[in-house]
Order: structure tokens, then sequence, then C-alpha cells
């Protein structure tokens, strides 16, 4: 089932999201997180840094696996999704760097490095709670439209509209790798407890379409409606597609 939270705005949405993993965190403080990358989630993580810093709370025993990363970009690469974890996360919290995990989108061996990623989620005890953003085309993680939802780790060739979206944080759209690793639908729906993050007009579609309630590879998205404990923080431009009576508190069952 999926319960939608409406948030005013972007801060807003922010701020719940930070309150669940802090909750999240003290409630297990060896809590095994799936964290997002991209534009949404970074206000969730400058609030989680803030409190770090002002009420304390510690990262010292969590451990972290990330969704997805480029292939062919490694650590010091300013556009690998690890370098964007250690520079707006991890290098600001106590957490030790060598448990937090994020796939090698260098290694010589991608299909092996797939597998292992799996088999560390396996020997962490699963994801406690998985952050999600998602695609304008629906896409969780990297998992573009029309993957089937037994997939576990893999490697993806994005999609062009991925590339667009993405290609605003490198120097051209040539820039932008062809390729990533990312979680499958399968792996995210292990998560014991999934939290999805939508803000902006530019998402009300995917969100109006998730919202729908139509199971389909097509909207990679909708594979969330086969998990018992979903979570949507949207603000009100992602909703904008929903009616108002819809919105607030809403549990949403198909
Ligand atoms: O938050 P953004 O930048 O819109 O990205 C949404 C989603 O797309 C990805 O960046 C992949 O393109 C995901 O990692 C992210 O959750």
């Amino acid at each position: 089932m999926i319960k939608l939270i409406e948030a005013a705005d972007y801060d807003e949405m922010s701020r719940q999201v930070a309150a669940i993993i802090i909750r999240q965190v003290k409630e297990k403080p060896d809590a095994v997180l799936g964290l997002a990358t991209g534009s949404t989630v970074l206000g969730t993580y400058h609030e989680l840094v803030a409190d770090h810093r002002q009420n304390g709370t510690s990262y010292r025993r969590v451990r972290t696996v990330n969704l997805d990363e480029y292939v062919g970009l490694g650590p010091d690469h300013p556009n690998s999704y690890r370098y964007y974890m250690n520079h707006h996360l991890f290098g600001q919290l106590d957490i030790p760097i060598d448990q937090t995990h994020v796939p090698d989108g260098l290694a010589v061996d991608l299909d092996e490095e797939c597998r292992r990623y799996e088999r560390l989620i396996d020997e962490l005890g699963g994801i406690d709670l998985q952050l999600l953003g998602i695609g304008r085309n629906g896409h969780i993680g990297f998992n573009e439209p029309g993957t089937p939802f037994s997939t576990a780790t893999h490697v993806v060739e994005l999609t062009e509209l991925t590339r667009e979206a993405n290609a605003r944080f490198f120097p051209s759209f040539d820039d932008v790798p062809r390729y990533a690793i990312t979680m499958g639908i399968a792996t995210i729906l292990r998560s014991r407890r999934i939290v999805l993050l939508a803000s902006g007009e530019e998402k009300a579609e995917a969100i109006a379409r998730l919202l729908e309630g139509v199971v389909t590879p097509d909207l990679p998205a909708s594979a969330l409606h086969l998990h018992p404990d979903v979570t949507i923080i949207a603000d009100r431009e992602a909703l904008a597609l929903i009616p108002k009576e819809k919105r607030r508190g809403m549990r949403h069952d198909r």
C-alpha cells in the first residue's frame, strides 16, 4: 500500500523525509539505509547534516547502500554518485566511509560487480529504509521503462530522456555516460520500507500515473504498489495533477 503525504514545498518535503530517516537511525542505530542521488534528495541530506551538527544524531553504526552509479566514472569524478555522496553527506556525518556502499562504476567485470552488490545487500541483512527519487518517465534508480520487475542489480543503457535530464550536471550532453549500474526493481522491493520523494511540476505526470494505480513495467515506479510499506512525500507542484480532496494524508489503495 502507498501512503501519500503532501508537503507545501521542497523545504517541507526535505524536512519530513529527514525526520523519517533520523527516527529510523534512532530506533535502530545500525540501520541499513538505501540512498539515492539527484537533485530531489539534496535538501534531505542538508537537513540530516544540520541535525547531526545541532543535535548530534550519530551515524557511527549505520550502513548505507546507494541505488546506482554511472559506468566509467570513478570516486574522484565530480559527476560520479560516489563523489556526490561523499561530498553532500558521508563526509559531513560521523559515518565510517567503509560502511558506505555505492556500485563500482569502474569494475572490470560489471556483471560480477552487480552480483557482488546483491550479495552485499544480503550480507548487511537487507535494507531497512530505501529512499527513492522518480524520473520524469517514472524510473526508479536507473530502472527505465520496460524493465521487468524481477530484475536484480544490473547494467542498464540509459534512455535519451534520462541522459537529457541529467545533462545539467555535465559539461555537455555527450559527456553524460550511456550506461549505469542500478539496483533492480526486485532489489528495491526487498527493502523493508520505502520512501519516495517528488518535487516540482516536471514530476507531476509521473506521480499522477503512479497514483492511477496501474501496475506496469512501462512505469517502473508502479512496482511500488506491490510493496506493503511505501510512503510518497511530494510537494504541491508534484501533486498538481492529483485532485485536491485525494491529497492530504491519503492512503492510496489501488
Ligand atoms: O532528483 P532528480 O535529479 O530529479 O532525479 C530523480 C532520479 O533520477 C536519478 O537521478 C537517475 O536519473 C535517480 O538516482 C533519482 O532518484
